[in-house]
């Protein structure tokens, strides 16, 4: 029988033997390589925690001590040790294991969100709140060398180190890496730590003398060895950690089980704020993702990706880069994910990765908007959420022409509920000046993203889908800024916004297969809302919107919002993503449970019409929730 099949949870890790947790985690990382190379998701994080991840809940008691680990990306180890071994076969499934943690999964599970940089705060309110109901719980909050390059985390340190008395263990997972190497002076000083020249010399020093005296030698280096970190910490530079009153502990090799457990022994015993420095590699142990140059296997990255959103963004960056010397692009740690490595291999002197600290990123644009560049600001959807404020109040107060790209906008689906990018339409709506584009195949996000940046008097932002770009649909007209895709009579007005346009072309044809006359079309920018739709819509006895965002606050309301606004009676029924946390699945699945499938919105748009009709229909319309 394999070690792993005895773990139910993480009480039976503390009976295990050495070799046996030497055996455990060597099938820990067979399970990962073999499960997540089939299901997707980050390899290469969760190969870096096995031992840490055992040291943890060896010296720790969770969930009495809650354990908490920042983005979550790197906790499929945790949920091999809390018993979710036997369904780690469902890892990112519709209905399987989340990619993240889960309350819903386990008591040794808390904080869901994966948005970066979070954890210290979350560990901060907790320890604080354990101190005061005096209970005698310890808060270990895990969080990796990139996400202590978002702000937050510093704004947490801040306080932390203020609270002597908290208990509370701050683990530093430095692999020197985010996607890929961590940047800027944080980076730098970790590096500082854990290659001090004189330490490591002096130590290579004892190891040969030492090892060159028989018998004695070998066990005195091994008693060294043990004092090792006491010699780190004499002749490692003044860490900022301890300038800021953390005690510090490490460097620690993260991968030495043993060495890791003797350091959270010394944190725990500490009974105060301690910051636990291991070292680790991301991929470790698996040849593959330690030798991936581009990520160590981050995220698992299909063999023969299809030519994506991303790809096309990133091509026409490059050109515009070529004809516009003023444009700059800015990454928050994602360079290769938004496709801005291909700016930064062209112009490496206009590119800047600020770490995952969206909020410098949208203000630093604003100040190199005032310096005359136009920058582009290249984000996944779901992580302009963080930088609101400073598109609201740095960007667009002083008209600022900066654009925004969002990536991943809409339904994402494998990665959670945080990681959809379904708030941005409804946030930037709210922003005065703002032009909002939604291309919705690659000859429009080119255009678009062209016509972006000609504009340097107001925030642009240009947002597209996860994976595959959708096939050209070409204009049969141009009514204004508006594209007419379809045209087949004057009951429906179809509004199509960015990807969601083919899913109206297919509503126009079910439609026009029940008699139904439909006109579809793209407005292509959707903020402001375009004069011509508020001129058209009083032809029509309905007005539908599609879009993949969610539907507060979004385009729908806005475009209802304008046409009465011109005392247009016509009634807007808008489709969209409903305001809900969605489950884990891939985007087909949750766009069919949310009921913004073709056939689902002309099944609603059917019984609408009939109700404004007042005629019968045959079979009324299940309720969903994206129609409603
Ligand atoms: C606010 C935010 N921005 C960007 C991301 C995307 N992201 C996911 S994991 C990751 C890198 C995390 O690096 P690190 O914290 O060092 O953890 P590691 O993967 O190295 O273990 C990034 C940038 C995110 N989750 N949250
Ligand atoms: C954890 C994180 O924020 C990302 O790594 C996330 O998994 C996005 O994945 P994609 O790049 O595949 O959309
Ligand atoms: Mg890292």
């Amino acid at each position: 029988m394999r070690v792993l099949e005895t773990v139910r949870g993480p009480a039976d890790l503390k009976k295990l033997s050495p070799q046996e947790l030497t055996d455990l985690a060597a099938e820990i990382r067979d399970v990962l390589v073999e499960t997540v190379s089939r299901t997707g998701g980050h390899l290469g994080p969760n190969l870096g925690m096995v031992e840490i991840t055992l040291a943890m809940h060896r010296v720790f008691d969770s969930p009495r001590d809650r354990l908490i680990y920042d983005t979550g990306h790197q906790t499929y180890v945790h949920k091999l040790l809390t018993g979710r071994a036997p369904k780690f076969d469902s890892l990112r499934q519709e209905g399987g294991l989340s990619g993240y943690p889960s309350q819903a999964e386990s008591e040794h599970d808390i904080v869901e969100n994966s948005h970066a940089s979070t954890s210290l705060s979350y560990a901060d309110g907790l320890a604080k709140a354990y101190r005061i109901r005096k209970e005698d719980r310890h808060v270990v909050a895990l969080i990796g060398d990139g996400g202590l390059t978002g702000g937050m985390a510093w704004e947490a340190l801040n306080n932390i180190a203020a609270e002597k008395d908290l208990k509370l263990v701050i683990i530093v997972n430095d692999n020197g890496r985010s996607y890929s190497p961590t940047v800027g002076g944080l980076a730098t000083h970790l590096t500082a730590l854990r290659t001090n020249p004189r330490y490591e010399k002096i130590l290579d020093l004892i190891k040969k003398n030492l090892g060159r005296t028989p018998y004695v030698g070998a066990p005195m280096y091994e008693v060294l060895h043990g004092v090792k970190k006491g010699l780190k910490d004499m002749l490692a530079p003044q860490g900022m950690f301890e300038d800021l009153g953390l005690k510090y502990v490490g460097p620690v090799d993260g991968h030495d089980r043993q060495a890791m457990e003797d350091a959270l022994s010394k944190a725990k015993a500490f009974g105060g704020p301690v910051i636990v420095h291991a070292v680790t590699q991301k991929g470790f142990g698996y040849a593959a993702a330690e030798q991936d140059e581009e990520d160590n296997f981050h995220q698992m990255r299909p063999a023969n990706k299809p030519r994506g959103w991303t790809d096309v963004f990133a091509e026409e960056l490059v050109r515009i880069g070529h004809r516009r010397p003023d444009v700059v692009a800015i990454t928050a740690a994602m360079m290769n994910p938004t496709g801005i490595n291909q700016f930064a291999q062209v112009f490496p002197d206009r590119t800047f990765d600020v770490g995952i600290a969206e909020q410098h990123a949208v203000t630093s644009a604003a100040g190199l908007a005032m310096g005359g560049m136009h920058p582009v600001v290249g984000l996944y959807a779901t992580f302009l959420n963080r930088a609101f404020d400073q598109l609201l109040l740095d960007v667009a107060l002083h008209k600022c022409g900066v654009t925004f790209v969002l990536d991943r906008a809409g339904v994402t689906g494998d990665d959670g509920p945080s990681h959809n990018g379904m708030w941005d339409m409804s946030i930037v709506q709210l922003v005065p000046g703002l032009r909002l584009a939604a291309p919705r195949d690659s000859t429009r996000l080119i255009e678009l993203l062209n016509e972006a940046i000609d504009v340097s008097d107001a925030p642009t932002v240009v947002r597209y889908a996860k994976g595959e770009v959708f096939p050209d649909i070409d204009p049969i007209d141009k009514v204004g800024g508006l594209d007419v895709l379809h045209r087949s009579g004057t009951d429906v007005l179809l509004v199509g916004i960015g990807s969601m346009a083919a899913t109206a072309m297919d509503v126009a044809d079910r439609l026009q297969a029940q008699g139904i006359g439909v006109t579809v079309v793209d407005p292509r920018w959707v903020k402001p809302v375009d004069p011509k739709l508020i001129e058209l819509a009083p032809q029509f006895k309905l007005v539908v919107t599609i879009e993949d965002n969610g539907r507060a606050g979004g385009c729908g309301v806005m475009i209802a919002q304008a046409l009465r606004d011109h005392n247009i009676t016509t009634p807007v029924r808008d489709f969209g993503i409903p305001q809900q946390f969605l489950d884990h699945a891939k985007r087909p699945a949750v766009l069919q449970q949310i009921g913004l499938t073709g056939q689902q919105i002309a099944r609603d748009v059917i019984e609408a019409i009939a109700q404004i009709q007042g005629t019968e229909i045959d079979e009324p319309a299940a309720g969903r929730p994206g129609g409603a």
